[in-house]
């Protein structure tokens, strides 16, 4: 699978981490920055750069990653299409993608070990949507907000 990822410094060591597990299991992870350390820098480009490639690569899925996590989910939530979910446990992963068929998933690298993000990303990848009707209709209606309110259609 295609994986579109980006962090900002404080996800910079968690980001080579995952680049390296994931391709180690056949990904192809594209990195979308930062790409080189920088203490100062800023999460919204990068982080919208890879959502954006995400609706833009059908199939694909995407990892933003920061300190928290918030601000890189924001930011990635800010892209039509993008449905992105801040996960902190397996479970929350499992269940972004089989409620809300998250395409994005964002990690906090300084809330939890190397091991649990791992561990989540690894959930996410791994799980399907879960095509109930009840779930694809509030993403319908997520998706309708939009159309309706972004595009005027
Ligand atoms: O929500 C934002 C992210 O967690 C950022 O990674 C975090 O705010 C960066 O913090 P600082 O600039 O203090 O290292």
């Amino acid at each position: 699978m295609r994986v579109h990822i980006a962090a900002d410094h404080a996800g910079f060591d968690l980001k080579s981490a995952l680049t390296e597990h994931l391709s180690a299991q056949g990904h192809d992870v594209v990195d979308h920055g930062a790409f080189v350390y920088d203490p100062a820098d800023d999460y919204p480009a990068m982080c919208i750069e890879a959502a954006e490639a995400v609706v833009a690569d059908p199939g694909s899925l995407g990892i933003v990653l920061g300190g928290s996590g918030n601000g890189e989910q924001i930011a990635a939530n800010k892209v039509d299409g993008v449905r992105a979910a801040l996960a902190w446990s397996v479970e929350t992963a499992v269940l972004a993608r089989q409620h809300n068929d998250a395409n994005v998933v964002s990690l906090g690298g300084r809330m939890l070990s190397l091991e649990d993000n791992l561990a989540i990303v690894d959930a996410f990848l791994a799980e399907p949507f879960s095509g109930d009707e009840r779930h694809a209709r509030r993403i319908g209606q997520l998706a309708d907000y939009e159309r309706r309110v972004h595009q005027g259609a």
